[in-house]
């Protein structure tokens, strides 16, 4: 049987020490590939009660399950189908804290799953084949390249409708040392971003590509990413408005990235990779013969029950739609990777008992199909509308910030010619002879051409500052709808 496109994963992350000198609790549990989250509420009469949420995955991986392990029931078959040519792209999603760089990338003590197919790929390629890295990150909707000083890229689409990122740097690597220091030259950089340009890991997403090359031919490509935390789309209620800014693109991102994994399971023929930044440049990772894997992580602590769920519903979301056929080819996969019995991991990783194909109902309010496609952060209808204006408004801004910054060259150039015009005539104005009434006549056309570009573009600068102002005061609704909402709860 012909291997699944997609496999969606969730991994749970154990409770961190200082969780547990806090005395928070594990409110998630792993039983076979399913997840149950069980979430301490309280009813408008004070009784406490446990709302119980169960999810089914192709793979569900609890805390005791090491990178290693991950990667070799879920990795490592598709290291070798690269090989053979398919395009591989593994990608983490989940709030900020919940184990998406300690999977992709890992940390000190831990080595991630890139650097565990790094291992495999320098065994298993013919000499024929080169291998060479390429490491970028989108952060506010600009690409920087993490192997390159931080270089600034541009990615367009060619006439083939191919996105290349023009400028990207791609390292060839020889052997294991080599390529684990090039990618760790870019994890250094993306730190130093993170210290001194007020930046945060967990508001850029970064892809790291490993490319294997026949007599210079690409046959294969994986590509790994580390995605913004997911919390970051809802940060409707933040204080600054450029945060609230760069949430929206998160959003935007996520949401389009679903979509996308979406459309290629069900072998759509149209994939709205344009959607944004993330996935135009990702499309040729999901096009042609390729296969995906999205890990969701979520944090077992009961404090982030509302972030976690986002995440099982995203990933949940992820894998509904999938084709009968692709079901069935996950299923068989899901029985094949059973996990050797070395690993200290839960016995019924794949083959457990068969568990509800669909989650649970939630009991206090339901979310209709549109309101999830929509936002990730689940919030009562009027909140929603409330976002969604939002959120359209996020959209227009930042086309027209882009519109105006255009306007603004343009301007810049106009006034650079008319400038050249008055130089011009003023110089004949010196020459002997000239005549004073066409002096006069000539410079109040330049004046009045120049008064015409400033204010068309200051009318379209006020247009732009009304639209900021209308934001902020949506944005100050949004936050009293939502700590109204959090004080009736
Ligand atoms: N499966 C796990 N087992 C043990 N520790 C983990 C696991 N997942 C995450 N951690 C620990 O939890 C902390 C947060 O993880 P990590 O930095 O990977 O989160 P993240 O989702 O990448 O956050 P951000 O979006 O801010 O980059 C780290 O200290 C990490 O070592």
């Amino acid at each position: 049987m012909e291997a699944p496109k997609i496999i969606v994963a969730v991994r749970k992350r154990p409770l961190s020490k200082k969780e547990v000198k806090e005395g928070q609790k594990d409110i998630v549990e792993v039983q076979g590939n399913t997840v149950i989250l069980r979430e301490p509420r309280v009813k408008v009469d004070l009784t406490r009660f446990m709302e119980e949420f169960t999810f089914n995955f192709d793979a569900a991986i609890d805390q005791f399950c090491s990178n290693e392990e991950l990667y070799k029931s879920l990795v490592q078959p598709m290291v070798q189908a690269a090989i053979n040519g398919t395009k591989i792209t593994c990608f983490a999603y989940g709030q900020t804290g919940s184990g998406k760089t300690y999977t992709m990338l890992g940390d000190q003590n831990v080595v991630g799953i890139y650097t565990l197919a790094a291992f495999d790929l320098f065994q298993m390629v013919p000499n024929s084949i080169s291998i060479s890295v390429s490491f970028y990150e989108i952060y506010c909707s600009k690409l920087f390249d993490l192997l390159n000083d931080r270089q600034q890229l541009v990615a367009r689409e060619d006439a083939k409708g191919q996105v290349i990122i023009a400028g990207l740097s791609e390292c060839k690597v020889n052997h294991v040392q080599e390529f684990l220091k090039t990618v760790d030259m870019g994890i250094k950089s993306r730190v130093t971003a993170q210290n001194s340009v007020n930046q945060d890991s967990s508001r850029s997403h970064a892809i790291l590509q490993i490319n294997l090359r026949q007599s210079n031919k690409m046959i294969g490509k994986l590509s790994f990413i580390d995605l913004a935390g997911s919390e970051r789309g809802a940060d409707v209620v933040e204080h600054h408005r450029q945060t609230r800014i760069d949430g929206a693109e998160i959003n935007k991102s996520l949401l389009a990235l679903k979509e996308c994994i979406r459309a290629l399971d069900l072998n759509k023929n149209h994939t709205p990779f344009r959607g944004s930044k993330l996935t135009q440049v990702l499309k040729d990772s999901f096009t042609g013969n390729c296969r995906t894997l999205m890990i969701g992580t979520i944090s077992s602590c009961h404090k982030d029950a509302e972030h976690s769920l986002n995440t099982l519903r995203y990933a949940d979301r992820v894998k509904e739609l999938r084709t009968p056929q692709s079901s069935n080819a996950a299923d068989q996969l899901a029985r094949e990777l059973m996990l050797p019995r070395q690993y200290n991991l839960n016995n019924q990783f794949f083959d457990g008992p068969s568990a509800p194909r669909s989650i649970s109902p939630p009991k206090l309010f339901e979310l209709d199909e549109k309101e999830e496609d929509e936002i990730i952060y689940h919030e009562p209808n009027k909140n929603l509308n409330l976002k969604d204006k939002h959120e359209e408004l996020i959209q227009k801004i930042l086309k027209e910030e882009r519109a105006l910054k255009t306007a603004h060259r343009d301007h810049i150039d106009d006034l650079v010619d008319l400038t050249k015009e008055d130089m011009k005539l003023l110089q004949m104005y010196n020459q002997p002879n000239s005549i004073v009434e066409d002096y006069v006549d000539e410079l109040d056309r330049v004046l009045s051409l120049k008064i015409g570009l400033i204010k068309k573009l200051k009318s379209r600068l006020q247009q732009f500052k009304q639209h900021l102002m209308d934001e902020q005061d949506l944005s100050l609704q949004c936050q009293t709808h939502f700590y109204q909402k959090q004080h009736q709860n």
